[in-house]
């Protein structure tokens, strides 16, 4: 296959892509288009270019988002690099943006074949074909007969939390722990394959485990090809789709896409594994041929997006739920009380129901405020956008064609206009969540472009808790640092430093101080 290399010299290619990047910046000049923005208030519009880079090196979103706003205002624009991007946080403007609006704003932002088929990236009719076939495995009924996957899971944890994943006084690597949890969660349900990766270093890992792992570990951010292709040329996507280019490895791509052909052809011959819900079964069960899209099915997936989606199903279910149980974890520790009245309410609500079935889990209502306010306090995905489709005015707000949305989720979690003392962890101010604006708090996004595996996070974090909180009892080391924890950004926030926290065995039984 031909590359972009075969063609011209890398020097060559530079020299086009500087050239580019000054005209494009010429243009943006002569056109200010964020002077245009009819903005309400007298603050100056233009930030200059590398908003979004502030972000990439400062993850504490929220410091340069407190900066910017007390300084610009609630709206104001930036250049994130080339493209035009103006911050919101009025609520009123963002439901229209999110839910009314939505034809305006469909996609957030404008990857090989397989990678171009993701749900993430998608958009028009495409995405909405994908979308309305993926949904249902997201269902109430499909996570049910997909909870004894997400169990054996939560199981294996809480097994080798006490063991293998702690030393001799029960410290652990908390993002390791989970990390590896979260890892046979994923895919197990998104793969239909058992990968073992919480046997650690004591068992065999499983080739798929160290595969995902390796392509988990990717630096998206420290590809200089991935950060010109996204970030300062949103538009070259086009053409490196033409030659089939994608920013995740090719090797583990392949590896993925090879895989999840081998699984199907099991599947088929029920040879390997029992038919069972899992995410990729969802997709075989409704695939479609290249002709089906063609002459316009509304639903259906065909082979290339069933592999894509599979593995995006992967990154983007990952880190994410990985670190939302990260963050919970260190919340409770450090704040007994909450950590207490989650155990009470778990023998409690087991008993009622007689057991931990799916009925259970969904009445866990106290443990669901502490993870809403971890997830306040430390958003896992820090910032949301959505690309402008058409010139539009907004209660007031010009927002012109072709500017990007940015919806700065870590820094409104943490605004003292929206909450009172943010960086208290108090889960009961999340007791009401109709008191709670969705626009204002939206770890999973919002509106019908919103995060499709959030109940499938959901069940899998409320499922560990309720586990590992009837056996053990967590608290923090002596180099546990105190809140509010410092953050990092790789595919999603994380602690910034190593975080280790302590399990005792409940028949020690401490009381909460
Ligand atoms: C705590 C865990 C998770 C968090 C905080 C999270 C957060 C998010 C957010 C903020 C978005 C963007 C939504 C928007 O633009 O409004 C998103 C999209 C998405 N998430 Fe999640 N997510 C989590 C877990 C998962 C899981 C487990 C999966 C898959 C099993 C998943 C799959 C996706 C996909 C495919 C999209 C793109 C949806 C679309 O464009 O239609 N996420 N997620």
């Amino acid at each position: 296959m031909i590359t972009p290399l075969d063609i011209l010299s890398l020097e060559t290619w530079i020299l086009i892509l500087t050239s580019f990047i000054l005209i494009r910046l010429y243009i943006h000049k002569k056109w200010q288009v964020l002077k245009n923005l009819n903005i309400p208030h007298d603050q100056p519009t233009i930030l200059g270019i590398g908003n979004l880079m502030d972000f990439i090196k400062n993850p504490e979103f929220f410091v340069t988002f407190a900066c910017h706003k007390k300084k610009y205002g609630p709206i104001y624009g930036a250049y994130n690099w080339l493209t035009p991007s103006i911050t919101i946080t009025d609520p009123e403007i963002l439901k229209k943006i999110f839910i009314k609006e939505f034809s305006t704003f469909p996609d957030r932002q404008v990857n090989g074949k397989e990678m171009n088929s993701a749900l993430t990236v998608v958009s028009g009719r495409k995405w909405k074909r994908i979308r309305n076939t993926l949904s249902p495995t997201f269902s109430s009924s499909k996570l049910k007969e997909m909870f004894g996957i997400v169990e054996d899971c939560a199981d294996s944890f809480v097994q080798n939390i006490g063991t293998i994943n702690s030393d001799v006084d029960g410290r652990f690597d908390v993002s390791l722990a989970f990390g590896r949890l979260t890892l046979d969660g994923i895919c197990s349900s998104a793969f239909g394959v058992k990968v073992d990766s919480q046997a650690g270093n004591n068992g065999e890992e499983s080739q798929v485990a160290k595969m995902a792992r390796e392509l988990l570990a990717f630096e998206f951010f420290s590809s200089k090809t991935t950060f010109a292709s996204i970030v300062i040329f949103p538009w070259t996507e086009k053409i490196a789709e033409k030659f089939d280019y994608t920013i995740f490895p090719r090797k583990y791509v392949r590896y993925f896409a090879r895989l999840i052909d081998s699984v199907v052809e099991s599947k088929k011959e029920k040879k390997q594994l029992p038919q069972r819900t899992d995410i990729l079964q969802t997709m075989i069960d409704s695939q479609i041929t290249e002709e089906d899209v063609k002459n316009g099915a509304v639903k259906g997936v065909t082979k290339t997006e069933m592999k894509g989606n599979s593995i995006i199903m992967l990154l983007a279910g990952y880190e994410t739920t990985s670190n939302a149980m990260v963050f919970l974890a260190y919340n409770l520790a450090v704040y007994k009380d909450a950590q207490h009245k989650c155990r009470e309410e778990i023998e409690q609500v087991i008993a009622e129901h007689g057991g931990l079935t799916y009925e259970a889990v969904q009445d866990l209502k106290y443990m669901t405020q502490c993870l809403n306010e971890s997830m306040r306090l430390y958003s896992l995905v820090p910032a949301n956008s959505r690309y402008c489709e058409r010139d539009i005015t907004i209660n007031g707000v010009t927002i012109p064609k072709g500017t990007l949305v940015n919806i700065p989720v870590f820094g409104m979690g943490r605004d003292e206009e929206f909450w009172n003392e943010p960086l208290t962890f108090n889960p009961d101010r999340m007791l009401d969540m109709n008191e709670i604006d969705p626009m204002i708090f939206q770890p999973f996004g919002a509106g019908p472009r919103n995060c499709i595996g959030m109940r499938f996070a959901l069940l899998e974090i409320k499922i560990t808790f309720a586990k590992l909180l009837q056996k053990f009892y967590l608290d923090v080391c002596e180099d546990t640092p105190a809140p509010p924890l410092k953050v990092g950004f790789k595919t999603s926030m994380k602690p910034k430093e190593t975080l280790y926290l302590k399990v005792k065995a409940l028949e020690i039984r401490v009381v909460p101080s």
